[in-house]
């Protein structure tokens, strides 16, 4: 669906995207991860106009990105594009108008749209009075008005409670069930977890790592994460260093990793004699990876 091939843009000597590529299958969803400042917006910006590459070459469905391929790309920027004052009809005619629809046309899409996000019986609402989640859908709706072929979302739940973003969540599921392909910008990585068929992680201005979660998996060498609350750290990270258990610190967090599927007693027997609060074994989860493929480009 989309193929971004040896992109390059730079802000006088600082260099933003070092000849990235990447490339989007259709139907999937796409989890595009990495630090602020790794050149998400830059990405998503070039991708739909508003900045210009240095190199590259942007293909959408096999065809260079140009004015006539703008039609299939839709855009949720980050701030919501919308006039508050006008209703949620008001504001998808508005685009819709933008977008050169006939009048019969923008009256069945403007309801497909607000009936595709969930916000049919706030037709008549003003924007403004609607909650942060309702506001973020209706921006949603407005991207879907043109019936665009690939749906790019920068950070899409950023600023919402939680019930607001399992509802941001539900839609973005439901779109891509219908045959979207999403490309999903996200700090959340809780969010790209439940979400994303592939991730990549993008650092110094390249995908530095790619994959389903599975995939991802593979490359740090543990099978499982150990956490481990003690108010004997210093004991505990000993003896699981004798052990061969790589340590780890994921926030205030003391882990480890396990190279294999260990049974919890036998754990616990390596502990012995020293005092644990809690000690609980987890898959290797998106933030684990991260951490270390972050880091090691850090320090290579
Ligand atoms: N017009 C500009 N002039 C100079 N530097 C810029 C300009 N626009 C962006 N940058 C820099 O480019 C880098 C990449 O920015 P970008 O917004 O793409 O990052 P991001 O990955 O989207 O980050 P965030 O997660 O914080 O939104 C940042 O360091 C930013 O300061």
């Amino acid at each position: 669906m989309l193929q971004i091939e040896e992109l390059r843009k730079a802000y006088g000597q600082r260099v933003i995207l070092n000849n990235l590529n990447l490339h989007i299958r259709a139907g999937e969803i796409y989890g595009l991860l990495g630090s602020n400042g790794a050149g998400k917006t830059t990405t998503i910006n070039i991708l739909c106009h508003l900045l210009v590459a240095d190199s590259g070459r942007i293909l959408i469905k096999d065809q260079p990105i140009s004015e006539s391929t703008k039609l299939l790309i839709g855009v949720v920027p980050q701030e919501n594009l919308l006039y508050k004052s006008l209703t949620c009809e008001e504001n998808l005619n508005f685009f819709a108008q933008i977008y050169g629809l006939s009048r019969a046309e923008r009256k069945q899409r403007v309801e497909q749209c607000l009936g595709a996000v969930g916000l049919a019986d706030r037709a008549k609402s003003p924007a403004e009075i609607l909650s942060g989640g309702m506001q973020r859908r209706l921006s949603m709706a407005i991207t879907l008005i043109h019936q665009p072929k690939l749906l790019i979302l920068d950070e899409p739940t950023t600023g919402l409670d939680l019930e607001a973003r399992y509802e941001i969540w539900d839609l973005i599921r439901k779109l891509q069930q219908q045959g979207m392909t999403i490309l999903l910008s996200t700090h959340f990585l809780d969010e790209a977890e439940r979400l994303c068929h592939r991730i990549g992680i993008l650092k110094q201005g390249q995908i530095a790592a790619e994959g389903s979660l599975d995939e991802l998996r593979q490359l740090i060498p543990a099978s499982e994460i150990l956490v481990v609350q003690t108010p004997e750290e210093e004991q505990v990270i000993q003896r699981a260093t004798a052990l061969g258990f790589p340590m780890r610190r994921y926030g205030h967090e003391l882990a480890f990793w396990l190279p294999k599927h260990l049974e919890l007693r036998d754990i616990i027997t390596y502990f012995d004699g020293i005092p644990l609060d809690s000690i609980a074994r987890q898959p290797a989860r998106l933030e684990h990876i991260y951490r270390e493929i972050i880091q090691k480009q850090d320090n290579p």
